[in-house]
């Protein structure tokens, strides 16, 4: 919702004759808390019902956080901008504790980001990881009642919210490599064919953040060329200085024992490019029988899950 008031205050201002309505809804990403995103099926929960709503024009347009938005949208649909980045690190959020390090052997930390979990498993294997969902409230909450020693939270979110105060440490993206899109807001509109109607694409132009975009682009080129999926503990991060792009990326094992990582650097203007190289750089180091090594562990674990459901078991539960 911060997100979506944040898009009309932007159009108000450049477009003071429109009168913006938003339509706020909740998404099967939303909705189911007891399980980790990538066993609820991954990215796409957060986007479909926006799409629904685009394609019965009940909405013009929808506002997502870019890291919940699949690498191929569905026929018919398009990114017409994407917002200017927030900071895009993650954050360490702990009552007791100012940074990951301080973290005693056994301390618990919360997160279900498979790639938030393999980066902290990798550096810090004596600490234990526990899934955490919700909104940012339901996961501070968690927090302070004492569930978790500490917890992991994208940045933007709690800057966005104005908690900021709660971050105890911006982890460094050397350590803590962002997922692809992370920190930044797009805006999706239906590819409408009908002549006469107004050209959303054109009218949402201004608020594209062409650094961003670019940085946004190869990353997520990253991601799609290795599946897409949130079911594969995967970081793509890119910065754009003067037109010369850094953009580094990292595939792993959910438990950090086999890891993959490049960097590469140039030009902006081809981010897709830069996108594929890196990608090649990772399949040289095995990306892709890593990412096939965490696959069959994630069937596996769903396996288990039924057979011990089957079995008359109480059904596993991510609390
Ligand atoms: N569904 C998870 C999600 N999608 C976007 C954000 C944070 C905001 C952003 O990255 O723009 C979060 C929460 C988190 O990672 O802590």
């Amino acid at each position: 919702m911060w997100q979506a008031e944040h898009v009309r205050a932007r159009l108000t201002l450049l477009y003071p004759q429109c009168d913006i309505k938003i339509v706020g809804m909740s998404t099967k990403g939303d909705q189911i808390l007891d399980r980790t995103l990538s066993k609820v099926g991954g990215k796409g929960l957060f986007v479909k019902e926006l799409e629904v709503a685009m394609a019965e024009g009940r909405a013009d347009l929808a506002v997502h956080s870019l890291k919940d938005v699949p690498m191929e949208l569905p026929e018919g649909f398009a990114l017409a901008a994407v917002l200017e980045r927030e900071d895009p690190r993650d954050a360490f959020v702990s009552n007791d504790y100012a940074s990951l390090g301080e973290l005693p052997a056994g301390a618990v930390v919360g997160t279900s980001s498979l790639r938030r979990q393999s980066l902290i498993a990798a550096r810090y294997p004596h600490l234990v990881i526990k899934p955490l969902r919700g909104n940012l409230d339901t996961r501070l909450g968690k927090l302070d009642r004492g569930d978790y020693a500490a917890i992991i939270l994208a940045a933007a979110g709690l800057k966005r919210l104005g908690l900021p105060e709660r971050i105890r440490a911006l982890l460094d993206p050397a350590d803590s490599l962002p997922a692809a899109g992370q920190g930044a807001m797009a805006i999706e509109i239906p590819v409408r064919k009908e002549a006469g109607g107004v050209d959303l694409m054109a009218l949402l132009a201004p608020l594209n953040d062409e650094a961003t975009f670019q940085a946004v682009t190869a990353e997520r080129k990253v991601s799609k060329v290795f599946g897409g999926s949130c079911q594969v503990p995967l970081a793509a991060f890119a910065t754009v200085e003067n037109g010369q792009m850094h953009l580094r990326a990292m595939v792993a094992t959910p438990d950090g024992a086999r890891m993959a990582s490049a960097e590469v650097r140039g030009a902006a203007a081809d981010p897709e490019a830069l996108g594929e190289q890196v990608a090649e750089l990772l399949r040289a180091q095995d990306a892709v029988d890593i990412l096939a090594s965490c696959l069959s562990e994630a069937a596996q674990a769903d396996a288990d899950a039924r057979s011990a459901t089957l079995a008359g078991d109480a059904p596993s539960s991510a609390t």
